[in-house]
This record gives C-alpha cells, sequence and structure tokens, in this order.
C-alpha cells in the first residue's frame, strides 16, 4: 500500500492530486475522498476487457457498495448497467438520470411496491429470487399489461473462498432457486406468464475472491443445468450473469487479479462450455460493486484521545469508526492507514486504532504501525470505497460523514455530512 502514498512538500499525504490534510481541514472529518480518475480506470478495465475479446457484455455497477447521485452519475457516464436491491437504490438512479433499461433489480424479498416501481419505470431487468416473487410479478404484470425481461438467481452449490458472511453462492443460502430442484420448476411458472422474458441464468457466488476458480465451477454448473433445458425444450440462455466479486487489495496480504484477468477466465469458461454443449453465445453480465469503487477512496479521520496500557496495547481514538466503516466489526476486515501530516516519520508506534462508539469491537485496524501519533493528526484510512459509506449507521446518534469527488486536481463535496437536525427531521414529539 505504502508505495502507493504520493507527498507533497509539506510533508503531507497527496491523495488524487489534492493535499489530503487541506481536504481535512476544509471538509471536515470523517471524510471520504473518492479519485474519480480511479473508479472510471476500473470500470473502464471491465467493459474494455470484454470489448477487446469481442464479447458483448454488460457491466452493471453493484450499486450496494456506494450509492449517491454522484456515483450513479460517474456510472452513467462510462456507459455501465446498474444492478439496485431496493426501491431506494432505484430512486437515487431515478434521480441520477440513469438509463432505466439499464437497470436490473435484485433482491430476496422484494415488495409489491419495489416491483411495482420497477415495471412502472420500465427497468431493463428483474432477476427472479423466489417464489413468492413470481406470483407477485404474474398479478403486477398482468395489472400493468407490461412485458419485462428476467434472470433467475441460483445457487450454484460453490463456497468460494471468502468469509462465511459474504459467501451467496453455496447451497444453503437465503439467496436464489437451486439448481437441482427448485430452478426447474421456477423456469416452468415462469413460462406460463405471457408477460415474462426469461433471457437466462444469474448466480454470485461470494465477494472479495481472488481466485477464478469458484467462477468457472460456477460458469460449469450454469451450463449443466442451461444443457438439460436446451435438450427438454429447446431453451437457449441469451444472457449468462455471473454476478460480482471480484477481490481487492486493503492491506499487503492481499494479492488480487487484474480486473482483465476474471473477465477473460470466464469468457473462455463460456466458450468451453458453448462448445461443449453446442449452445448459442450468449450476453455475459457480471456486476462488480467493490471492485468498482473499493479500492478508489480513503477516509480521513481526527485523531483524539490515546489510551496507552503497558505490556498490553495502544489505542489511538478517531472521530468515526463502526458508524461509518462496519467491515472490521462484521468480517474482522483489515485495513492500512497512514497519517497523512506525518508522511515522512518513521512508522514506529504500534497502535490499534478505535472508534468513538459505546461498543468495545468499535475497531478499525488492530495492532498497526504509526508514526507517534497525537490529537489532532490526520489518519487516511486505505480502500474504503467499498461498504464503508454505504454501510453506515446512526449508531449513538452520530450524523453520517461528508463524501468528496476529486478528479483533474478538483475537490466537489457529493454528499454532504449530515447536520444535527438532519439526525432528529423524522423524530415527533410526544408531549
Ligand atoms: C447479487 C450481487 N451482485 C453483485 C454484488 C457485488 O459484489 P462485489 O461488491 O463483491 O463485487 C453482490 C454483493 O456481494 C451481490 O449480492
Ligand atoms: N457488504 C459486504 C459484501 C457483501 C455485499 C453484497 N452481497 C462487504 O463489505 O464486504
Amino acid at each position: 500500500m505504502r508505495e502507493r502514498i504520493e507527498m507533497n512538500t509539506k510533508g503531507h499525504m497527496v491523495y488524487a492530486g489534492m493535499d489530503t490534510v487541506d481536504l481535512a481541514n476544509q471538509y471536515g472529518t470523517p471524510l471520504f475522498v473518492y479519485d474519480v480518475e480511479r473508479i472510471r480506470k476500473n470500470a473502464r478495465a471491465f467493459v474494455e476487457g470484454f470489448k477487446a475479446l469481442n464479447v458483448k457484455a454488460q457491466v452493471a455497477y453493484a450499486s450496494k457498495a456506494f450509492s449517491s447521485v454522484a456515483m450513479l452519475q460517474v456510472a452513467k457516464q462510462e456507459g455501465l448497467s446498474l444492478d439496485v436491491v431496493s426501491e431506494g437504490e432505484l430512486f437515487t438512479a431515478i434521480q441520477a438520470g440513469f438509463p432505466m433499461d439499464k437497470v436490473h433489480m435484485h433482491g430476496n424479498n422484494k415488495a409489491r411496491h419495489e416491483l411495482e416501481m420497477a415495471i412502472k419505470h420500465k427497468i431493463g431487468c428483474i432477476v427472479v429470487d423466489n417464489f413468492h416473487e413470481i406470483e407477485l410479478l404474474q398479478e403486477l404484470l398482468m395489472e400493468y399489461k407490461q412485458d419485462i425481461d428476467v434472470l433467475l438467481r441460483v445457487t450454484p452449490g460453490i463456497e468460494a473462498h471468502t468469509h462465511d458472511y459474504i459467501l451467496t453462492g453455496n447451497e444453503d443460502s437465503k439467496f436464489g432457486f437451486d439448481l437441482t430442484k427448485q430452478a426447474r420448476e421456477a423456469y416452468e411458472l415462469l413460462k406460463l406468464n405471457p408477460h415474462v422474458h426469461l433471457k437466462g441464468l444469474h448466480c454470485h457466488i461470494g465477494s472479495q475472491i481472488f481466485e477464478t476458480d469458484g467462477f468457472l465451477m460456477a460458469i460449469k454448473r450454469l451450463y449443466e443445468t442451461l444443457n438439460e433445458w436446451h435438450v427438454r425444450d429447446g431453451f437457449n440462455a441469451e444472457v449468462l450473469n455471473l454476478g460480482g466479486g471480484f477481490g481487492i487489495k486493503y492491506t499487503d496480504e492481499d494479492e488480487p487479479l487484474e480486473l482483465s484477468s476474471y473477465v477473460k477466465a470466464l469468457v473462455e469458461q463460456v466458450q468451453e462450455e458453448i462448445d461443449h454443449y453446442q449452445l448459442l453465445y450468449p450476453e455475459i453480465w457480471i456486476e462488480p460493486g467493490r471492485a468498482i469503487v473499493g479500492d478508489a477512496a480513503i477516509t480521513l479521520y481526527t485523531v483524539g484521545s490515546k489510551k496507552e496500557i503497558p505490556n498490553v496495547r495502544n489505542y489511538v481514538a478517531i472521530d468515526g469508526g463502526m458508524t461509518d466503516n462496519i467491515r472490521p466489526a462484521l468480517y474482522q476486515a483489515k485495513y492500512d492507514a497512514c497519517v497523512a501530516n506525518k508522511i515522512t516519520e518513521a512508522p514506529t508506534y504500534q497502535a490499534s486504532v478505535a472508534g468513538k462508539c459505546c461498543e468495545s469491537g468499535d475497531m478499525l485496524m488492530w495492532d498497526v504501525l504509526l508514526p507517534e501519533v497525537k490529537a489532532g493528526d490526520i489518519l487516511a484510512v486505505f480502500s474504503t470505497g467499498a461498504y464503508g459509506y454505504s454501510m453506515s449507521s446512526h449508531y449513538n446518534r452520530f450524523p453520517k460523514a461528508a463524501v468528496v469527488f476529486v478528479e483533474h486536481q478538483q475537490a466537489k463535496l457529493v454528499v454532504k455530512r449530515e447536520s444535527y437536525e438532519d439526525l432528529v427531521k423524522n423524530d415527533l414529539s410526544y408531549e
């Protein structure tokens, strides 16, 4: 990570061409700072990876990783499609002027009103997850006399090498239909609905995955099923959606693949299956979230109190924590950081970085090496662009942080810091 740190003549860390200490002073902390050029570079690696192989594809940004109007506008500018999982994410897409025909809707418990909103806005595709949803769709499409493209989400029974909580493609999962029996049943039910156009299958095997073998195995499993359906009644998948999950570098322990090599591996495996079963080549869709925004942001915090326990541990507290980054508490996720105003100083002080919530588990990092820190220093945590702001909470009534986009050495506030008034705006008096 440290090789990525740039510094200016003041000895301050520079990020996306900007002095991070100046950014912290101007916008306050905690502050998410996104490098928009990096977002574009990541998006293009996927899009161009498919283009280079001459494969028809859609790269749908999984907006759960970080959704805001500005972010979705960047995704739109890059020609991405969009994966939304709720009315709120769809509403944000509408506010961003995102083309609705490039929006795909997910969700393991889509409510009637969510499906209704998707239908009314004529989104590009609904990824059908369960039998209840098939019934709801049947009713709504009749009511609206409207057609819609759908994919069936299936669980290919793959155990990807990642944290248990972010595994989704294994058989024992709350998402999708199992491939052995339920998928066939769902396929038969969807065939009865003249308003539904089943385009193909979807699977998502998990998140923060560094190897391609899980994806390749999933493709094999999907094609076993697709071949059965083809043999039985001539079904040809026009679309194969392989989900997201492409891993990124958080710390030096992580060794992610080049984004284009994931694309190449997926395309080659699909080609192999197509050749083997003599089927038509589908469009390949993917849904990267983390790999588009994860390494494109840092979070800036201000250091406050310290607690030094001789022969045990040094705690350094910052002005944020699990409210803006729940990942260490939830997944034991690891991060790397530096002190933005002390880049030239040697990291000789071992410390654990604590948040300010009333919760012992509210820790951002355990036992990392920093320079001697003191109150007022600015801590920069790397690779916080995915599932940081989007999973943030109001625990202990901390207002949510601000988000700044930087491009061409210009910073722009894209999400305002919440005020205390924002926090209580939905509260009603009981007096
Ligand atoms: C269905 C689906 N698609 C895409 C994603 C995005 O995953 P990632 O951010 O790991 O690329 C997720 C989250 O894991 C997901 O559940
Ligand atoms: N939120 C998770 C990933 C799972 C997301 C969606 N299936 C993370 O921070 O790693």
